[in-house]
């Protein structure tokens, strides 16, 4: 890491890495938070102590955000990067019904990223942690040669035995979404778009902030998971990263069902079916494979449906109701309003499409 910034001529001169730790991270939490989090021992020794407790299980998880991957200069601020690193995190944590704890974060930094643009990430990062309550116990630091990859490994807790898998959709239960998808496909499009045209022209086209908002300030709902926890009602559950088609299938494989989508029951935002007919874009694609919603996707016995969406309504959290569980070969099939039915593809986000 040394030498980088050092070339540049930056602001932040001639530091090694482990003054970039303190840097970034020194006085973000207070002691008294740390203590409360159960954080033993915290950054600066090689490993953190934290303590345990015997009627929880541990959850682990990690994702991880590249540059000119998961995000571009034009289309994420650096705060916007550090809160979406963790919040992806966070809502693998909510889609077991777990609370999230404490995270590491691990930074290749290239030269690109001086001590202001770092400064900038990590003001983002805690801002993250202290909507959720995280503590931020360690991570890693080395240099790259050219694009910022930012991986974040979180801990969450859960009561013994009561995680909720994505393989107990049963047939006769009902699907449920936790909030409207596409909106961030949306407002990725809109800026990277305003990118494109920005090179030939001035004039900038408004892109609906909630939109925009979607995009670089993920919500995930760590209540909606605990409630569906807590009720004991949630039978399945996924959050939506990769796109509300693909979670539904990783449900139906794991669960081997069939999960039948209804097209008028998919909550539609306003500001997206706007955009989307102003952009001459197909709205269901941006819904069904877009990605990046960090909502809930999951099963509720007919049963406890309405009683459910009470317990959600109660504290002004949305749920909606978007198909049913069948029995039969494990696929994803979509009602449309017609009443015809057609399967839905696999499609969503991937790393390494064919071809
Ligand atoms: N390189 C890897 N080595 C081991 N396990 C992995 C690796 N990448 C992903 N996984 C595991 O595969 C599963 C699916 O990963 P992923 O699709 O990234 O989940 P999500 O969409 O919830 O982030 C998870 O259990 C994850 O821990
Ligand atoms: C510049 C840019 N291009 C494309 C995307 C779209 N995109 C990148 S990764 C991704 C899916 C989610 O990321 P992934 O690493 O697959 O998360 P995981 O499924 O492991 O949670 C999407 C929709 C983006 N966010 N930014
Ligand atoms: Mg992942
Ligand atoms: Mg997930
Ligand atoms: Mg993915």
């Amino acid at each position: 890491m040394k030498g980088h910034y050092d070339e540049k001529g930056d602001a932040v001169p001639s530091q090694d890495e482990f003054a970039l730790i303190r840097d970034w991270n020194d006085g973000r939490q207070s002691e008294e938070f740390l203590d409360s989090a159960g954080i033993v021992l915290g950054i600066g020794d090689d490993a953190a102590v934290v303590s345990g407790a015997s009627d929880r299980e541990w959850l682990f998880a990690v994702d991880t955000m590249v540059e000119d991957v998961h995000f571009r200069d034009d289309t994420m601020g650096e705060a916007d990067v550090g809160y979406k690193a963790l919040a992806a995190n966070v809502s693998d944590i909510a889609a077991m019904g777990g609370v999230p704890r404490q995270a590491l974060v691990s930074i290749s930094a290239p030269p690109s990223w001086n001590g202001e643009r770092m400064k900038r990430l990590y003001d983002g990062l805690y801002e993250c942690a202290e909507r959720y309550g995280i503590a931020i116990i360690g991570g890693d630091t080395t240099s790259a040669p050219r694009q910022l990859v930012v991986s974040v490994t979180i801990i969450g807790t859960v009561e013994v035995g009561r995680a909720i898998r994505r393989n107990g959709a049963k047939p006769g239960q009902s699907v449920f979404v936790t909030g409207p998808t596409g909106l961030s496909a949306a407002g990725l499009h809109g800026l990277l778009k305003q990118r494109d045209r920005s090179k030939e022209t001035s004039v900038e086209e408004a892109i609906p902030q909630r939109l925009v908002l979607s995009h670089r300030r993920p919500a995930p709902s760590v209540r909606a998971g605990r409630i569906l926890l807590e009720t004991g009602w949630g039978s399945s559950l996924n959050d939506v990263s990769d796109g509300l088609a693909s979670e539904a299938w990783e449900i139906a494989e794991a669960s081997q069902a069939r999960l039948v989508l209804r097209e008028r029951a998919l909550p539609v935002s306003g500001d997206l079916a706007s955009y989307a007919g102003a952009q001459g874009v197909r709205l269901l694609d941006w819904m069904l494979y877009g990605g990046e919603d960090y909502v809930l996707i999951g099963t509720v016995d007919r049963i406890h449906e309405l009683a459910l969406k009470e317990r959600f309504r109660a504290e002004g959290l949305p749920l909606f109701i978007i198909g049913e569980v069948e029995s039969g070969t494990p696929e994803v099939v979509l009602e449309t309003a017609s009443g015809t039915r057609k399967p839905l593809r696999k499609g969503g986000y991937n790393h390494f499409p064919k071809g």
